[in-house]
């Protein structure tokens, strides 16, 4: 069994927990519930920058990354710093995050929220737009072809936007669908944790135009952006690189000026 494998098993009995604490019902009394999102595809169609920031204090791949930044602060510094949107990983067991770092992250910025989370019902999805989210990941590694079509038509009846992630083309070719907005690489491979920003440079030609294309994980130079660029990627998910530092928001801000000099 792999990391993935266990995750997604402990993510079934984590919701079905979950559903029966807070009902569908209460969820959807959220005043976020009926908020207009905010789109981040469009953002990223219209910066030259590109980058999702990412709220993420430990992984299965790294252990602890940050423990002690305030994602009230992190959510203001990559505001501040310009980024397009934020990424906010709400998996508790695996990667130390929760519904309630979307919620601070919501009541302290404007920019598009992802809600990084591995979704498996649609009862994630209603909680993503009851905590404030704008944006939902799908990962093609752990769904059916069916399970995409039906998790990201749910989500767009919602209002939210859909990054679907890859990792190899078999799950590129299964999952392209009109209910996708954007379409994600991951350089990480899920389930040995392996690094290559190949990825993203393989599969870019395979991906149709009509999506916007993000490069994720395993980006930790403006070199690396660069080196990607070329290949149509509009963009670039960035955890690891920001959060491992005191301030975030500032190695967020400093990444981005020299990007753009
Ligand atoms: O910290 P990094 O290497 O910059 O990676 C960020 C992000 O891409 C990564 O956290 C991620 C990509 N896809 C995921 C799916 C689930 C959990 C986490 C992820």
């Amino acid at each position: 069994m792999t990391i993935l494998d266990k995750i997604i098993a402990d993510k079934y009995i984590e919701v079905k927990l979950r559903k029966s604490v807070l009902p569908i019902s209460q969820l959807e009394k959220s005043v976020l519930f009926e908020r207009e999102t905010i789109s981040l595809a469009n953002r990223l169609k219209n910066s030259n920058s590109g980058i999702i920031a990412e709220h993420k204090r430990r992984s299965p791949s790294k252990s602890i990354i940050n423990t002690s930044l305030n994602v009230f602060d992190v959510a203001k510094g990559y505001e501040d710093a310009g980024v397009c949107g934020m990424s906010v990983l709400t998996d508790g067991k695996y990667f130390g995050g929760s519904l309630d770092d979307l919620l601070a992250a919501r009541a302290n910025c404007n920019l598009p929220l992802l809600r990084k989370e591995f979704i498996v019902d649609e009862y994630q999805l209603l909680e993503a737009k009851s905590y404030g989210a704008d944006v939902i990941l799908l990962i093609a590694a752990v769904l059916s072809q069916k399970e995409i079509k039906h998790f990201s038509e749910f989500a767009k009846k919602l209002g939210l936007e859909v990054l679907l992630e890859v990792h190899n083309e078999e799950e590129l070719q299964k999952s392209i669908m009109p209910s996708l907005d954007m379409l994600g690489v991951n350089n990480r491979n899920l389930k040995t944790f392996e690094v290559s920003l190949d990825n993203s440079k393989n599969l870019a030609a395979k991906i149709p135009n009509d999506f916007v294309k993000v490069s994720e994980s395993g980006i930790s130079s403006v070199e690396a952006i660069k080196e990607l660029q070329p290949y149509g990627y509009k963009g670039y998910l960035i955890g690891e690189n920001f959060m491992k530092t005191d301030d975030a928001g500032k190695s967020a801000k400093e990444f981005i000026e020299l990007l753009n000099k």
